[in-house]
């Protein structure tokens, strides 16, 4: 299955055989959680671009940007990581440099032990991306023909090829689609596209650039159910990059947020919730309208009746809370709302950005 998406620069055309690479020792390490170390490795990373900004009628003067300014991770094999921030925060730059088409300013990079940048078509055989807002797809052709140039491209072995594309075909539902050149096909099913394009070559890390941009509710699920199983399965290593957080809440066990190239969270979700503050609320039913209820290590966020929404860390019991209440208002019902990762988040870029 392919590789590089369009966005890369020009499809690197192997000029090695095929590396042993490939399902079977990927196989071993299906469904387990790889310790932390190795596959992919950032130290110190930086990506500058210098650009060109008008001072005057005439005048133009050169800038630094910074777009990923020190970043240092990694991610093991068989990992599926979500690479989140907001618009500009560096997400591109970083998946770029880790396909080879931007070169680092500074610091060490490697994937699979090679240096992207140097080594790039040894490094193409080995990694698949998707930029969703691009397609690698030859948009004149029917899908099938595109897998064929693939499959040539990237001098794919007959059976495997055939038994990936098999696999694709059945799990993305593409078959009806085979046949139909690219430009007739829904955002949806381009993407879908897309992804098994990505696969066809049984790369060991994806990048995934929004993958499920734009897509409806059910397009989204069919990718993500195949993203879990290729995770799983194949223990494919996966980088994945969105602005869509039930894909990472649905995927992803670890989540990097970058902003203004650096990065500013690395680890679960639930340390995410911590370190935005996240809060809990707990929802009041009472036999009656009263004032806003008082108790200690909670407050009232709304009052809409005998029904009142109470907020509290998300790390703290409810028990307490609900004793206290209980003992004190008169308590029809209650119920407790987790809190939403979107308003971490949203939390987290605001804190930041008024720093
Ligand atoms: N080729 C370039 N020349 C100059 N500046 C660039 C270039 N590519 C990216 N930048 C700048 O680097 C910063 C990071 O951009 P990048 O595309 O990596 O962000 P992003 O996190 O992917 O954003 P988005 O979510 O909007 O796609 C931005 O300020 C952007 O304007």
């Amino acid at each position: 299955m392919s590789i590089e998406s369009s966005g890369t620069a020009e499809p690197s055309t192997p000029s090695t055989p095929s590396e042993p690479s490939a399902t079977a020792g990927r196989a071993a390490c299906a469904g387990a959680t790889a310790a932390r170390g190795g596959f992919i490795e950032l130290d110190g990373l930086v990506k500058s671009f210098t650009v060109r900004r008008k001072a005057g009628v005439l005048r133009r003067t050169k800038h630094e940007v910074r777009a990923v300014d020190g970043i240092s991770f990694s991610v093991a094999r068989g990992e599926m990581v979500g690479y989140i921030g907001p618009n500009g925060a560096g997400k591109s730059t970083t998946i770029k440099m880790l396909t080879g088409i931007l070169v680092p300013t500074s610091g060490r990079l490697t994937v699979a032990g090679l240096d992207p940048a140097r080594e790039r078509t040894r490094l193409a055989r080995r990694i698949g991306v998707v930029f969703g807002q691009r397609t690698t797809l030859w948009w004149d052709l029917p899908l099938r023909d595109s897998y064929h140039l693939m499959r040539r491209m990237y001098r794919i072995p007959d059976a495997r090829y055939r038994q990936n594309l098999d696999h694709c075909t059945e799990l993305l539902d593409l078959g009806p689609l085979m046949d139909v050149p690219v430009r007739q096909l829904s955002l949806g099913q381009r993407m879908r596209g897309d992804i098994a394009a990505a696969l066809l070559h049984d790369p060991e890390v994806l990048y995934l650039d929004e993958p499920t941009i734009g897509l409806d509710v059910v397009s989204k699920a069919k990718v993500r159910e195949f993203l879990r199983t290729v995770n799983e399965e194949l223990g494919t290593t996966v980088l994945l990059t969105t602005h869509d957080l039930t894909d990472i809440e649905q995927l992803c066990e670890r989540v990097m947020v970058i902003d203004h190239g650096r990065l500013v969270h690395d680890g679960g979700l639930d340390a995410l919730h911590a370190d935005g503050g996240s809060e809990r609320t707990l929802v009041v039913d009472l036999e009656r309208e009263l004032p806003p209820i008082e108790v200690e290590g909670a407050r009232a966020v709304r009052v809409e009746g005998p029904r009142q929404w109470l907020a509290f860390p998300a790390s703290a019991s409810a028990a307490p809370l609900v004793a206290e209440i209980a003992a004190e208002y008169p308590l029809v019902d209650l119920s407790v709302r987790e809190p939403a990762i979107e308003d971490v988040i949203a939390r987290m870029y605001a804190d930041r950005s008024a720093l």
